[in-house]
């Protein structure tokens, strides 16, 4: 069974990665496993080494999303790509818009040892 952490990681992590061109989010999303039984709708892939990510469970606590306070922010800001679903996509084809972005990072971390496990936000 995946662990969440591994989890975390095969939806979030690509750090040799980066859009090349717009259909990075279409093959990473299959590539991935996001699109299986639906298209998941949103999706941030971060392009920063794996170590650095996990850093992050280390900043200050924050209120997560869903009221949790067990969610940390990023101190700088970080190499990531959005992917969103398109509206005129149709599963099985799920088409999505790419954009690359440079912002803080938003995670919950759980576990001992405390890692990321699930993607909040980014600001
Ligand atoms: N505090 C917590 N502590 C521990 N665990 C917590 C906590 N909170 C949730 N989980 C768990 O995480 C799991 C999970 O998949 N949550 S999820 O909200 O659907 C993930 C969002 C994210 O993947 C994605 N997204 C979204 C925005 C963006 O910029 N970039 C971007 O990628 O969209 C998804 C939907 O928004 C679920 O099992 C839940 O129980």
């Amino acid at each position: 069974k995946e662990s969440r952490a591994m989890k975390f990681q095969r939806q979030h992590m690509d750090p040799d990665g980066h859009p090349s061109n717009s259909s990075y989010c279409n093959q990473m999303m299959r590539r991935r496993k996001m699109t299986e039984g639906r298209c998941k709708p949103v999706n941030t892939f971060v392009h920063e080494p794996l170590v650095d990510v996990q850093a992050i469970c280390l900043q200050g606590n924050i209120t997560c999303k869903n009221g949790q306070p067990n969610c940390h922010k990023s101190s700088s800001s970080m190499n990531i790509t959005d992917c969103r679903l398109t509206n005129g996509s149709k599963y099985p084809n799920c088409a999505y818009r790419t954009t690359q972005k440079e912002r803080q990072i938003i995670v919950a971390c759980e576990g001992n040892p405390y890692v990321p496990v699930h993607f909040d936000a980014s600001v």
